[in-house]
């Protein structure tokens, strides 16, 4: 599987920065390191345009410090303004190495570029109203703004905003991405993000960026049966199941079988929609060891008739993906009655009624309820996240907020069950399905529906072959 790029959490990048001190670098080289590397990018983007570097007290500003040296020695026109005294030894050096005037923060005058220094992962509470308030008109004043790491006022490892955070053009990540990277509300505070390498080890991490997959065409003996059968178990919204089928379709599986419930809706086809009004029906038809995936919960129901079609899906041992009311179902009956190895695709409503109000981010939330049900999740939204039960976290960056519509869900439930059908592994199946998922709906652009993003998924799949 493709490794998106390692986030650590504010903890793990001080350690993964002792242990590059321990190698006997010192930290004012990691400070020269990243201060070089956001220089070259506020030079190739804002060119000899003037600059205003905002620097804080801690190593945050050490590295504006630097900043700002560099670029004067390029022919900048550069100003600083520092909030306070240097209070680490690094930024003390960094500030005697820039040796130029330091204005005082409030009083500062705004500037074509400004670059938001003040804090990093040090941020302890929300800055001061009156800095905030002086952050944000320097930022609105300025065409072209950075925030070094992480703007001022995110919280590192949860992405809350601690105080007032104004958008910024550019946010420089350092070393390695950190959770606010990737989570809401932080992740939409700029309009770009890049990380600027520094030398810092990551191969350990255990949490990464949502990569593209490297996704393979069937092989020349390919049959129906060997590129992976899915079953849907569809129920009382037929809508619902017909969306989820045609995904499991479309996301490059050998062959669907849709188990509906009452009249068979016309649909494509390809998919065998079959009547199974009984749950003995469709514990009849999953008795079948041919299949790779099986999809419980879009438009399932909550009543009696959906909660004997659930059982008769857990009853039948195959590799689950269990969505929408499968979840709620699952919920009244308690965490127990989850099956392990499945893969559950919880909104926060579902996930909430599955594991209650476990504190932490939201990363740190999903990790703790993959363990609780040994399953693999996707937990969804506007910052989606996989969790695995053995520690593993993919993050997906912010994607297009017209997925915020009735049935998109659906769809996606159904790319998993594909991509399980094709993997066997239900981490590898969730990351793709995730990233297929968000790629359509780059392709379908805005004011899609469901629907449409079935039509983009070949594109989509044929852009990662
Ligand atoms: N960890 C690493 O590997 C590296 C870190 N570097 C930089 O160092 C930063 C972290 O530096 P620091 O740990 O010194 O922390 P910061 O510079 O983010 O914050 C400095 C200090 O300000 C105080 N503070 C926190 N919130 C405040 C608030 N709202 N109002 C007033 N004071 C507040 C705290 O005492 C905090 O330690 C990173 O974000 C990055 O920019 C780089 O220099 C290079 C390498
Ligand atoms: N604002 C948003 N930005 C990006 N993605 C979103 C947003 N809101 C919802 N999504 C995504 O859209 C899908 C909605 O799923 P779900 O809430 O189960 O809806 P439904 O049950 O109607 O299908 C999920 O994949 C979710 O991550
Ligand atoms: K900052």
């Amino acid at each position: 599987m493709m490794r998106g790029h390692a986030i650590l959490t504010g903890a793990e990048m001080r350690e993964a920065e002792q242990a590059v001190m321990a190698a006997g670098i010192p930290e004012y080289m990691l400070m020269e390191r990243a201060g070089a590397a956001a220089a070259e990018i506020v030079w190739r983007a804002g060119g000899k345009r003037d600059l205003l570097v905002l620097c804080g007290p801690g190593n945050n500003g050490g590295d504006g410090f630097v900043i700002a040296r560099l670029l004067r020695a390029r022919g900048v026109a550069v100003r600083v303004a520092a909030l306070g005294k240097s209070r680490t030894d690094s930024s003390m050096k960094a500030r005697e190495a820039w040796g130029g005037p330091v204005e005082n923060f409030l009083d500062a005058a705004p500037a074509t570029q400004i670059v938001d220094a003040l804090f990093g992962t040090g941020l302890s509470r929300g800055l001061d109203a009156e800095v905030a308030t002086k952050l944000r008109a320097l930022a609105e004043q300025a065409s072209f703004s950075y925030a070094l790491d992480l703007p001022s006022g995110v919280q590192t490892d949860t992405g809350e905003l601690l105080s007032d955070v104004p958008g910024m053009g550019v946010c420089i990540a350092l070393g390695a991405l950190k959770p606010a990277h990737m989570l809401q509300p932080a992740a939409t505070c700029w309009q770009r993000l890049v990380c600027a390498d520094i030398g810092i080890e990551t191969s350990h991490a255990k949490m990464h960026r949502l990569a593209p997959p490297q996704l393979h065409r069937p092989g020349p003996a390919a049959h129906k049966y060997s590129r992976g059968l899915v079953a849907v178990v569809g129920g009382e919204m037929a809508g619902a199941g017909l969306l989820a089928s045609q995904a499991a379709a479309h996301g490059g599986s050998g062959m669907v079988r849709h188990l509906v419930q009452g009249q068979v809706q016309e649909g494509p086809g390809a998919i065998i929609a079959e009547r199974t009004d009984a749950a003995q029906d469709v514990a009849h038809r999953l008795n079948d060891g041919r299949f790779r995936a099986v999809l419980a919960g879009p438009g399932l129901g909550r009543g009696k008739g959906a909660s004997d079609r659930l059982t008769a899906v857990l009853a039948a041992g195959h590799p689950l993906v269990l969505d929408a009311d499968a979840l709620v179902l699952l919920a009244e009956e308690g965490l127990n009655a989850v099956p392990p190895g499945a893969v559950l695709t919880p909104h926060e409503g579902e996930f909430v009624r599955l594991f209650g109000n476990l504190p932490g981010s939201k990363v740190e939330r999903a990790l703790e309820a993959a363990r609780r049900s040994r399953s693999t999740l996707i937990y969804k939204g506007s910052d989606s996240i996989v969790a695995a039960p053995d520690g593993r976290a993919v993050l997906s960056p912010p994607g297009s907020s017209w997925l915020s519509t009735a049935g998109t869900g659906d769809v996606l439930a159904g790319l998993v069950a594909a991509r399980l059908a094709v993997t066997g592994d239900g981490f590898r199946a969730a990351c793709e399905a995730l990233w297929l998922h968000a790629e359509a709906a780059r392709r379908a652009g805005a004011a899609f529906i469901a629907d449409d993003l079935l039509v983009e998924l070949p594109a989509a799949i044929a852009s990662r072959l």
